[in-house]
């Protein structure tokens, strides 16, 4: 088993500035999700975590070797994520079964059974041809190669965007069966933030640039409050607290509040607290306003 640490990762492309010097350390055995919003580098960070877009300066180790061309290192990893099926050549032009095969020469773990029970499991012929498979197929497809290669490090980009919701919990059901049997890391990128909460141990925001947080998601929760009552009184209860995302009705307001270890509210004012989703602790944090 490996781990991954990213260690100052500046990305621009051209003149615009994407990752502005991001570390980020992977432990092993654990199921992240990487959360942040569009366009804000979640596929440039994840390409350049699996060395298939170089970063404009910093590194990436794995097992404390660096991952850029490095193909030892890079036998731990892999990097499953949508096909393009609008190119001429690629993957599309293939059969699921030809394209397993080239993932079987890329992943020295690859279990060729697992690729294809998982295929048969979702309902897909493996003599498909790729540029005949619906969406939600695809993304089958992408989720089989990722959880085939049997790579200690495993990363999914959005692997359930096209899935409806049977094939979403289904998805995170075998993940979960797979991490607990394997002790695999698994980092899943995904804007469908709620139903996968209970599936990621560890949650990373991303947010203008850089990692915002990263952490065990029911610890996060733990601190993450909804605080909300006359306002006066919500501003004495949050003093000298972080609180984000503000919304005022009249007199009254509400606003999430994020402790660090130790702190709480204050005590003594008329103000409801409830706990925040982590769908709605990200909007708090990472929204236009935050
Ligand atoms: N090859 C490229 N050349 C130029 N700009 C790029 C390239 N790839 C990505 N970008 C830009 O970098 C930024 C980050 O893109 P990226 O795809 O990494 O974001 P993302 O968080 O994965 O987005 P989404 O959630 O919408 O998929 C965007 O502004 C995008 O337009």
């Amino acid at each position: 088993m490996a781990t991954l640490v990213c260690e100052n990762i500046v990305k621009n492309y051209k003149d615009k500035k994407v990752l502005e010097g991001v570390n980020l350390e992977i432990e092993q055995g654990k199921i992240y999700g990487l959360i942040g919003r569009n366009g804000v580098g979640k596929t440039t960070l994840l390409s350049i975590m699996t060395a298939q877009n170089p970063a404009t300066s910093g590194q990436v180790y794995c097992d404390g070797e660096r991952v850029w061309e490095n193909r030892k290192a890079l036998d731990h990893l892999c990097f499953s994520r949508e096909i393009n099926t609008m190119t001429p050549l690629g993957p599309n032009t293939l059969k699921i079964k030809e394209y397993f095969r080239v993932a079987k020469a890329l992943y020295p773990n690859w279990d060729q059974k697992m690729a294809e029970e998982l295929i048969e499991h979702f309902g897909i012929s493996i003599k498909k041809k790729i540029n005949k498979l619906s969406k939600g197929m695809l993304s089958m497809v992408t989720i089989a190669i990722g959880l085939a290669s049997k790579a200690d490090i495993t990363i999914l980009d959005e692997p359930v965007a096209g899935l409806d919701v049977v094939a979403r919990e289904d998805f995170y059901r075998i993940l979960v069966e797979e991490q607990a049997s394997t002790g695999r890391t698994f980092i899943i990128s995904t804007h469908i933030i709620e139903e996968a909460a209970a599936v990621f141990e560890e949650v990373i925001f991303l947010d203008r640039g850089n990692v915002l947080l990263k952490s065990n998601t029911e610890e996060l929760l733990s601190r993450a409050l909804h605080v909300t009552g006359d306002a006066d009184a919500v501003d004495a209860a949050t003093e000298g607290l972080n609180c984000h995302h503000a919304e005022m009705m009249g007199r009254s307001k509400g606003v999430t509040v994020l402790l660090e270890p130790g702190q709480q509210l204050k005590e003594g004012y008329d103000v409801t607290v409830q706990p925040l989703s982590l769908q709605n602790l990200f909007v708090a944090l990472c929204g236009k306003e935050a």
